[in-house]
């Protein structure tokens, strides 16, 4: 029995169980019919979803997927396990590390019975998300509260929301960027996962998102305003390398329709290559493991469409996966969700 253990979530989105038809239908299925993901009325959801966006969709995600894969399966899961070891070894035998996934597997209603029947009476969740999202973050917390109490748990919850400004996993994506030499590039992009407009303004209550100036600092209300914290991320980021305001851009990627947030990332760096620069360094904060958003969007996907109209480099900065300073940084806030009183 662990009694006077705690025990420590780590979760992410999750990927499909293989790059094959069948489980990337299954994959987008469980996705997409959230409804903090696709937040349309029940009816709607369910007929947009598996009727129109899985099935124009599943064929070229597998293709995407079957790219991405590795002999360790996907990125994306091998390094959450990777980084589950190493920050076992770190935090020592107070803790024990668990790794779920949100949709898919490893299957977080079965860890959390594991959790549950190891005699844990604490229990850290830590969404690995920068930054706050109903989509992510929202979507996980309120999974596990589901899972936990429907489990008949009297496990005491404590959840690390977000940490878009830790200076830790700031300077952590910095040493990932001073990887490659900034003076190399004529520019640098900080791309972020979008979201649709509208989940924008369900974070701006009394006020339209278009009016907003969270571009420029954090509202009062703004700590869950995604794109607020986006650009906080970015603002540090930008002032710990030493950018100057107009040698970077940030931008948005990975959208579903064009109703989603902007300005669109490969809009922003074909714009750049009209301007004359034609090395672009393009950093992925929204992401602590290369997943197919950063190696196949961005580093397949956009670098081709950059040196077809002319461009000389895009380069994409690793995300953090395992690197020793994200795993002191993961340490840290672990620790400091500990020693607040559950
Ligand atoms: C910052 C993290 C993420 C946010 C915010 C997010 C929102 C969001 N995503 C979709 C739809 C899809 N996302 C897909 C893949 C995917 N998304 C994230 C992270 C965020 N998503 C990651 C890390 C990944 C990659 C997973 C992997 O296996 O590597 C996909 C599947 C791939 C595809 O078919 O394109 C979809 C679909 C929505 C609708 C949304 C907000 C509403
Ligand atoms: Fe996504
Ligand atoms: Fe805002």
């Amino acid at each position: 029995m662990n009694n006077d253990k705690t025990a420590v979530l780590l979760m992410n989105v999750g990927s499909p169980d293989e790059p094959e038809i069948g489980a990337v239908w299954r994959y987008l299925t469980e996705f997409l019919n959230d409804k903090r993901v696709i937040d349309l009325p029940w009816l709607l959801r369910k007929f947009l979803v598996n009727f129109i966006i899985i099935p124009f969709r599943v064929k070229n995600s597998t293709r995407l997927y079957k790219l991405l894969w590795t002999e360790k399966g996907s990125p994306l899961i091998f390094h959450s396990f990777e980084m589950k070891q190493k920050l076992q070894i770190k935090l020592e035998d107070k803790f024990e590390v668990f790794v779920a996934m949100r949709y898919q597997n490893p299957d977080y209603k079965r860890i959390i019975c594991q959790i549950r029947e190891q005699g844990f009476k604490k229990l850290i969740l830590f969404p690995l998300y920068p930054q706050y999202a109903q989509s992510t973050t929202e979507t996980t917390v309120v999974a596990v509260k589901q899972e936990l109490e429907r489990q008949n748990s009297n496990i005491e919850l404590k959840v690390i929301n977000q940490f878009y400004d830790n200076p830790q996993f700031i300077q952590a994506f910095a040493e990932q960027g001073r990887k490659y030499n900034l003076a190399d590039y004529d520019h640098v992009i900080f791309s972020y996962h979008g979201l649709p407009n509208r989940h924008l303004e369900n974070s701006h209550p009394d006020i339209k998102a278009t009016q907003c100036s969270c571009q420029n600092s954090i509202p009062e209300y703004g700590k869950n305003c995604y794109r607020a914290t986006c650009y906080a991320t970015t603002r540090l980021l930008a002032k710990e390398l030493g950018l100057k305001k107009e040698n970077y851009t940030v931008s948005f990627q990975s959208r579903l329709d064009k109703n989603w947030m902007e300005p669109f990332t490969d809009n922003v760096m074909l714009q750049k290559l009209q301007e004359g620069k034609k090395r672009i360094l393009v950093f992925a904060p929204a992401f602590v493991t290369d997943c197919l958003e950063t190696i196949i969007e961005i580093g397949d996907e956009y670098r081709e469409i950059f040196l077809e109209n002319g461009g000389e480099k895009l380069q994409l900065v690793e995300s953090l996966n395992a690197e020793p300073a994200w795993i002191d940084t993961m340490a840290t806030l672990v620790l400091e969700e500990a020693n607040k009183s559950f």
